[in-house]
């Protein structure tokens, strides 16, 4: 190894400025009260989805045991010999399961992930991996707990945005779920500290477990990298792109990524909400006005796929971008 490989940029170097209190916390059990404390918690969810594009949930009834249980089949199943995870890794990005260790944009090298569809779980759960035997039941279970609480919490934000709570109500039921579990080592001396290169996530929402320090957000008020401190038995939860487009800008996606954590390996799991496969979502034409042209072409989660696949070496593949209307 040259010496110059062992000097880590700075721009790749983990920041140290914690999120500043008040991050905002979403008590969700508070959702489900009488409707005045409803409208109090969609007013919270809704000024944090507009002012930072991130918060954390609590109360959220997703157990600690059906989260551990979830921590605990990824750990097993990256613990597996190289070969057995290999069966799983592929360059086609439609495939149902997909494993890789390392991204193709040159930065992300020490990550290992695995990422398949989990709704609806009947359909997918065939294609999961059968080692570890707690596997499929377990994220199973994590997935499809984590999945009502996006719809919930999508309802919420839809109802803040003055669309009301069963817009298209449907094409959110039939929508598709991505789960993105990754596994990074603990950062050692020398190497870079990027676990996850910064990146937008496609879909509405994402909401993502971590299992230590690790996630970093880009807050647009002071344009810097900001850390998310976990807050026990919580979840992160932020906004994608379709988020961005549904919403014809009045919330904006985040810009997002993973520093190597220097005490411990660390596990994520990013359950990513959006509409079905060929499902193409545009700006809600009650956010379009003269004052606000719409900003967006319309896309679908098909169209993100055929994206990705044609800048596979592009470091920056910004989606989002790519659908920005001239002029807009
Ligand atoms: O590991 C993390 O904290 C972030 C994971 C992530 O951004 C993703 O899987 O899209
Ligand atoms: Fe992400």
């Amino acid at each position: 190894m040259s010496d110059d490989s062992r000097t880590v940029p700075q721009e790749q170097l983990p920041s140290d400025d914690l999120h500043p209190p008040p991050m905002p916390v979403i008590n969700l059990g508070h959702l489900n009260l009488d409707p005045a404390i409803r409208a109090c918690v969609v007013e919270d969810i809704t000024k944090a989805c507009r002012d930072l594009g991130y918060f954390q949930i609590i109360n959220h009834g997703i157990s600690q045991s059906v989260m551990d249980g979830a921590v605990d089949a990824a750990s097993d199943f990256f613990k597996l010999p190289s070969e057995t995870k290999e069966e799983f890794a592929s360059d086609d990005l439609r495939r149902p399961v997909r494993y890789d260790t390392s991204s193709k944009d040159g930065i992300s090298m020490s990550r290992a992930y695995l990422k398949h569809y989990a709704h609806p779980l009947s359909e997918w759960v065939q294609y999961w991996p059968e080692k570890p035997p707690i596997y499929r039941e377990y994220m199973g279970n994590f997935a499809t707990e984590v999945r009502r609480v996006a719809l919930q919490l999508m309802e919420a934000i839809l109802e803040g945005l003055g669309l009301g709570k069963d817009y298209q109500h449907e094409k959110f039921e039939q929508g598709l779920q991505l789960m993105s579990v990754n596994c990074y080592p603990k950062e050692s001396e020398g190497d870079t500290a990027i676990g996850l290169a910064p990146h937008s996530d496609y879909g509405f929402l994402t909401i993502l477990f971590t299992s230590c320090r690790g996630l970093e957000v880009v807050d647009r008020n002071s344009n810097s990298w900001k850390v998310v401190q976990p807050l026990p038995h919580a979840l992160h939860v932020h906004v994608g792109d379709h988020m961005e487009v549904l919403s014809n800008g009045k919330i904006k996606t985040v810009v997002h990524r993973a520093v190597l954590n220097p005490e411990e390996a660390r596990i994520s799991m990013a359950s990513i909400n959006g509409f079905a496969m060929h499902e193409k979502v545009s700006s809600a034409r009650e956010l379009v006005n003269e004052q606000n042209p719409e900003k967006y072409t319309a896309s679908s989660f098909n169209d993100f796929l055929d994206y990705l696949t044609s800048n596979l070496d592009n470091k920056h593949r910004n989606f989002l971008e790519s659908l920005r209307m001239q002029g807009a």
